[in-house]
């Protein structure tokens, strides 16, 4: 049986590992969930009882993922019979790759498309619904358990949306490939359908642990569902999220009642809380707690817990003068308060306003680097083969990064051997090998990987033109890619396919830390700076449940920092001479919340 020292866990974390029965853990921020999960993964790992069985973890990222599975096997736990990722690949690995037969849409096998492709078809099927404005962009749908629903809020573009949809599903049933939400939704299909499936894999799965709950949707809780209530109650489960800080409402994802998921499961569950906060000062804790939607407990028990935090608002800069104010900040940080640069990360809600600001504190502040806008310039598809050997290229090879490598590279020869190539000779150290012996000169990231490709298959005799899986991989990969990073030259970023640039995208952070509020869930940094705090940014202007989802994302915003924050909402931004002279306001929870904010000199 797996054991632990004392001080490893507070009393609640240790509590939620050693349930034996079904759980849900309400967590406040920084309370320590990804410990407590990495802890029950390697306590459930040793009270297997069969080799036939798996724990199953699905996390909302891939590199959450790969971060729990790095910490369970730094606790010297076997990690063979644990399956962790993320409900997508979940959904493949145990569902449509082995049954898919069962399905008349899949049967003649399927290939998934990845976003750009997407993008490529839903383009070109919008272009005869020009006069009535609708692009690309309005095209989200949802699957849920009974249908697809359109997430687009104007409804008088649906009728015409419906057919686009209609339409890009016959295209990619006649292809036969899926997208995204297609495997949500034929997975849940073929569990509905085929009861036999749910069974066997219950069998296969005695627990089931689920992260950040509050972003789960709801075709998600009834895939997962469906597999535990086949197990009349031997099976068990443990989710674990953060109500306050469910942000990803507008895709679907929402934090399930203990009732709604009892009535789901057919059983009844556990409900417990962890409420210490390992990171805030007791001042940002103060501060942000005023943004809660969901009432908890939290309490400070941060090595920061007396910091003197600086927290501070400005609504009084101009668009203008924002890299002025960001600089002093990073300044005021670095030299007054002794933070190191990357410690310190810089928000705004979209995408959209960071490219810009990047570029100009790069400029401003040479002696600095800054590692973002987070954009990766190269298609980041999972299930692509070559952006999984990209992986193994463009990382170091560091004792760090040694055992994420090596694992990587077990999936690089698995899939060789899906594929029809004879890798009995190799494993996994020998693969690695071989790509740490390459060296190519070469300063474009994708005349790069593609050098690096062809020579690793040159070494292990692979002609990719008799593989039509992998041609078919390697075209979407270079395709997808190329045109991502067409678009982010235009939108002003002239060096993004520079090789440095490819392997920023899986280096641990270097510098100062530039993303969206969205992009930063889960992490903690020093110093917050948040800008473009403005409203229809915060919240969204077509957000039909704006005021909730706004708390929300200052919530998660200033529940990151661990000693000072920063907010800005800065004044004429998106001037219109006649509606907004003086540009968009700032969100107005910030200007109704009466907070005594610092002033720094
Ligand atoms: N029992 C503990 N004793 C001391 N430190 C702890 C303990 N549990 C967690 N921590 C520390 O608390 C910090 C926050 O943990 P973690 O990032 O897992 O929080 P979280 O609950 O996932 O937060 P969030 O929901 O805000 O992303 C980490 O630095 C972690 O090492």
């Amino acid at each position: 049986m797996f054991v632990w020292d004392k001080g490893d866990l507070n009393n609640e974390q240790e509590q939620a590992v050693i349930q034996p029965e079904s759980l849900l853990l309400v967590a406040c921020p920084g309370s320590g969930k990804t410990r407590t999960l990495t802890f029950k993964i390697a306590y459930e790992l040793s009270r297997l009882r069969t080799n036939k069985e798996f724990i199953i973890a699905i996390t909302y990222t891939n590199s959450a993922a790969d971060e729990i599975r790095d910490r369970v096997e730094l606790l010297g736990v076997n990690t063979e019979q644990l399956w962790i990722g993320t409900i997508h690949s979940f959904c493949l690995e145990w569902i449509l790759k082995p049954y898919h037969l069962y399905l008349d849409r899949l049967k003649n096998g399927f290939r998934i498309i990845n976003s750009y492709e997407s993008e490529e078809i839903l383009s070109e099927l919008c272009k005869p619904y020009k006069n009535q404005k609708i692009t690309y962009w309005d095209c989200g749908i949802i699957a849920k358990p009974d249908n697809y629903y359109l997430t687009c809020l104007d409804s008088s573009k649906h009728n015409s949306l419906k057919k686009i949809i209609g339409q890009y599903f016959k295209i990619l049933e006649n292809n036969n490939q899926i997208d995204f939400e297609q495997i949500l939704f034929l997975s849940h299909d073929l569990l509905r359908k085929k009861p036999v499936i749910t069974k066997i894999l219950s069998n296969l799965f005695p627990f089931i642990l689920i992260d950040e709950y509050q972003d789960t949707k709801e075709i998600q809780y009834h895939i997962i569902s469906y597999i535990l209530k086949a197990s009349n109650g031997s099976s068990k489960i443990l989710i674990v999220g953060d109500p306050n800080q469910s942000i990803y409402k507008s895709l679907g994802g929402y934090p399930i009642e203990k009732k709604e998921l009892e009535d789901l499961l057919g059983f009844e569950l556990i409900q417990n809380n962890l409420t210490k906060n390992y990171r805030s000062s007791e001042r940002v804790i103060e501060y942000f707690e005023h943004f809660k939607t969901f009432e908890n407990e939290i309490t400070s028990h941060s090595p920061n817990k007396d910091y003197p935090s600086k927290i501070t608002f400005n609504s009084n800069i101009s668009v203008d003068e924002l890299i002025d104010e960001i600089s002093k900040l990073i300044l005021f940080n670095v030299n007054e308060e002794g933070i190191q640069p990357n410690e310190i990360c810089i928000v705004a809600p979209q995408w959209i306003h960071l490219a810009s600001i990047t570029r100009q504190l790069m400029i401003k502040m040479p002696d600095f680097s800054f590692d973002g806008p987070g954009m990766a310039p190269f298609s980041r598809d999972i299930e692509n083969f070559w952006y999984k050997l990209s992986r193994i290229i463009l990382t170091e090879p560091s004792p760090y990064m040694y055992v994420r490598r090596l694992r990587w590279s077990k999936e690089i020869l698995n899939d060789l051997e899906l594929a029809g190539i004879d890798v009995d000779k190799l494993n996994s150290k020998h693969f690695l090998k071989i790509c740490n012996s390459i060296e190519i000169n070469e300063n474009d990231g994708l005349a790069y990987l593609e050098k690096v490709f062809h020579e690793v298959c040159n070494q292990l005799s692979i002609d990719i033109k008799r593989h039509p899986a992998l041609l078919e991989h390697h075209n979407s990969f270079f395709e997808s890619s190329r045109k991502r990073i067409e678009r982010l030259i235009k939108e002003g970023n002239p060096f993004i396919g520079e090789v440095s640039n490819f392997r920023k995208v899986f280096k641990q952070r270097e510098g100062i830390t530039v993303s969206t509020i969205h992009g930063v869930k889960g992490e903690e940094y020093d110093t917050m700076i948040g800008f473009a705090l403005l409203d229809d940014y915060v919240p969204h202007f077509n957000d039909n449940d704006g005021e909730e989802n706004s708390k929300k994302l200052l919530y998660v915003l200033a529940s990151r920092a661990r000693k000072n924050l920063h907010l800005i909402s800065e004044k004429f931004r998106s001037v219109h001479s006649y509606h907004a002279p003086e540009g968009k306001t700032p969100t107005p929870h910030l200007t109704k919340y009466e907070y005594e904010y610092d002033i720094l000199k």
